[in-house]
């Protein structure tokens, strides 16, 4: 583990320099920091997401600006991890049109993860190419189409910021709206429960500073989906959003993401396969391939793998 469990001052105040030197440079790789580093490969991945936010990595020659989402096709994309036997995806082709909600379902280390990554940009394919209204993603000023794409990731960072910057973090374009950020909290559930902290979103959300103030892994979890939701994406991207939310949040949290239907694009990972019932179209992942698709019901019919996971779970796994 490079950085401990939190972020440490001084690169706390590194950071925010770098977050207002370079707010056109802020993309969606925000979302994506983690505090469990391990490798230069690692999809949240500190030092790529500083060298970001510092404009350290050249956009492509011919970037192009990003227009609103139509369509994202996936095509024959296939990510092997340097020392690995096995592609992590492999040979995955699917396409989603905007305004959709689709699924990613699949045992651990299926793929999911992976694959949400390439496609929001922030790991390269092997092969293959993930298109955005029929250009490749490559083609796009990542800054541009960065902007376009947020991802709330399971491995979310712990800001030592107050519970407002928290999610204000979500979209540094331009100052912190004041009704937008409480309406992203209020979809996150997770606007009660600032007002309940002793500064309300003025709360500094890290004990070691004074008047601090520490969360939950579930309350923490909320202030990241707030996140996501704050920022006007065409394309969010939720993996595991609800693991550690109690059952009434978690029941909050995805009446918000089926609110989202029709108006933007979701891409939901999850385990809890009661909450994907409602996808427009859920893809299956089995060892890094693309195993199955469809709509709850037809996957039931197809008494595949998903109807097995389903079954299983619904019956509390017991049989
Ligand atoms: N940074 C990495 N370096 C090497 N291998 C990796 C890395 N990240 C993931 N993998 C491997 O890639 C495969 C797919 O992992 P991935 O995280 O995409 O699966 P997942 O379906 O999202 O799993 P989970 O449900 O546990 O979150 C796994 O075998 C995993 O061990």
């Amino acid at each position: 583990m490079l950085l401990g469990g939190r972020i440490p001052l001084a690169a706390a105040a590194t950071c925010v320099v770098a977050l207002q030197s370079a707010q056109r440079s802020l993309t969606s790789v925000i979302f994506a920091i983690d505090d469990t580093y391990t490798e230069g490969e690692h999809f949240n991945d500190y030092t790529g997401f500083m060298e970001r936010a510092s404009g350290h990595l050249p956009a492509s020659e011919s970037s192009a600006p990003a227009e609103a989402l139509q369509r994202l096709v996936v095509d024959r994309v296939t990510l092997r991890y340097p020392g690995r036997p096995l592609p992590a995806v492999d040979d995955v082709s699917l396409t989603i049109e905007a305004g959709q909600t689709v699924a990613f379902v699949g045992e651990n280390g299926s793929g999911k993860s992976t694959l949400a990554a390439v496609i929001a940009g922030l790991r390269e394919a092997t092969s293959g190419a993930v298109t955005w209204n029929g250009r490749p993603l490559a083609d796009y000023d990542p800054d541009d189409v960065g902007a376009r794409i947020a991802v709330v990731s399971q491995d979310f960072h712990q800001w030592p910021f107050s519970a407002a910057t928290n999610i204000a973090l979500g979209d540094m374009r331009g100052e912190p709206d004041v009704d937008r950020l409480e309406a992203a909290a209020a979809r996150a559930v997770a606007h009660d429960m600032i007002l309940d902290l002793p500064y309300g979103y003025d709360t500094l959300l890290d004990r070691t500073f004074a008047n601090g103030q520490d969360l939950s892994g579930g309350q923490w979890q909320r202030i990241t989906a707030a996140r996501g939701f704050y920022r006007t994406a065409d394309l969010l991207v939720m993996d595991e959003p609800s693991s550690a939310l109690d059952p009434r949040a978690e029941d909050a949290l995805f009446q918000a993401i089926r609110d989202r239907h029709g108006v933007a694009t979701t891409i939901l990972i999850t385990h809890r396969l009661a909450n994907v019932r409602h996808a427009d179209r859920i893809y299956v992942l089995h060892l890094g391939r693309l195993v199955e698709s469809g709509t709850h019901d037809e996957l039931l019919a197809a008494a595949g793998r998903y109807a097995e996971l389903f079954t299983l779970q619904a019956s509390g796994y017991h049989g």
